[in-house]
């Protein structure tokens, strides 16, 4: 295969994406259409389109294929066609690690800016360790599995018997990598469900008690109230959210895991539920709030591609209207856990700055989960209480 073809492939996949769909949905139909791509030429564009976002807006000004092989040499420890022909001088670089692949970069290339890779850095919460956050654009993050009911070794032992190499972290939770076709390999999810490890840790902050009413009022498809009744099965349970699709996929999941028994409503956060809800009062809320998603852009970096800074201030209006809307259900001393999957202050401290001012809640405690340090996302949960 000659690098121009490889090239034209790259240049076509680039100019037909408009970054309104997730990238992968959107290979998934281009490649359909795209009938004359074997599937070397499948890999060899995914490899390419997907390291090309990675450089976010670095070294804009350059030749298109120029960036190309930089993004490429600086996310793969293997080289590429992209790579010998337009960066010689560096093929022999390209197993080294990211930090110093970055070096040889910024010395070739002197317009170079780590900051251009992610344009919002001004935006992030403070806790976040730029340099650190900005390197971890250049790693593809794993895929993290939830074990319960003490299935940590036997799932372990049948990934590795078909070659799957999974880290243990913690007792609960295995590492493998990206792109890993589970459902391939694990028959039914009674015993893990795929969740990013971060997610997993927002569970610390939940604390049910036997008993407890619960709602997870953003409940999608349900990763964090399986989550709450792997900790506590004995609650009862209601879940909404505003999309009814997410909701059917909920029982689908529920079903497998064996949870049988919650409420389902279809509910808009931003309207007047006093209807449905007037006699609900909960111990305790999870508001896992629609959010920017910042923290998973390692999994969909054409984000940094296209995603635009006005929605930062949409998102974080949306997420105190909400907030806002829930905690009149909730019962005094007990909680509201708010969490985001944003790297962003506006949508995580300094809601919760406006949630002190403005309704019944003290802070308990919150944290940025740093997931860019564990090839994870990065996550906010805060644990709020309802006073009087
Ligand atoms: C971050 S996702 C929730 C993920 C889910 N909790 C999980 O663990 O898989 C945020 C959810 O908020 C929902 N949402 C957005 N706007 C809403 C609104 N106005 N009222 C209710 N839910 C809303 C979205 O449909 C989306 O499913």
């Amino acid at each position: 295969m000659r690098v121009e073809h490889q090239l034209r492939a790259f240049e076509q996949i680039f100019k037909s994406y408009d970054g309104a769909l997730p990238l992968h949905r959107f290979l998934f139909t281009y490649f359909k259409r795209n009938k004359q791509m074997g599937s070397s030429d499948r890999r060899w564009a995914s490899r390419y389109i997907y390291s090309f976002f990675r450089l976010g807006k670095a070294l804009i000004k350059e030749e298109r294929a120029l960036r190309l092989a930089i993004a490429d040499f600086l996310c793969n420890s293997t080289s590429s066609l992209v790579i010998e022909s337009l960066l010689p001088e560096l093929k022999q670089h390209v197993e080294l690690s990211v930090s110093e692949k970055l070096e040889l970069i910024k010395s070739n290339y002197p317009a170079f800016e780590l900051t251009d890779v992610f344009s919002f850095h001004e935006e992030l919460s403070e806790s976040i360790d730029k340099p650190a956050f900005l390197n971890s654009f250049f790693t593809q993050p794993d895929l993290f599995i939830r074990v319960t009911g003490g299935h940590l070794k036997t799932i372990a032992e049948v990934l590795n018997k078909d070659g799957i190499v999974a880290e243990q972290i913690g007792d609960n939770t295995l590492a493998v990598a990206n792109g890993t076709k589970l459902d391939q390999i694990l028959t039914g999810q009674q015993h893990y469900q795929v969740q990013d490890l971060s997610s997993q840790q927002t569970g610390s902050f939940f604390q049910p008690q036997t008993w407890d009413k619960w709602w997870d009022c953003c409940a999608a498809s349900g990763g964090k109230s399986l989550l709450l009744h792997d900790l506590e099965p004995k609650i009862e349970l209601l879940v909404s959210d505003v999309r009814e699709n997410s909701l059917n996929n909920l029982d689908e999941r529920f079903r497998e895991a064996g949870l049988k028994k919650y409420q389902k409503k279809v509910l808009d956060l931003l309207q007047n539920n006093a209807q449905d809800l007037h006699d609900y009062e909960f111990d305790g809320i999870i508001l896992d709030a629609p959010c920017s998603g910042s923290g998973t852009w390692g999994r969909t970096p054409e984000m940094l591609y296209y995603f635009e800074q006005h929605k930062i201030s949409y998102f974080s209006k949306l997420q105190q209207s909400i907030a806002s809307n829930v905690v009149k259900y909730l019962k005094e001393g007990k909680p509201l856990i708010y969490i985001t999957c944003s790297v962003f202050k506006q949508e995580n401290e300094d809601v919760i700055a406006y949630l002190l001012e403005n309704l019944p809640l003290k802070l308990e405690k919150m944290e940025l989960i740093k997931g860019y340090t564990h090839k994870a996302d990065t996550m906010f949960v805060a644990r709020l209480i309802k006073t009087n």
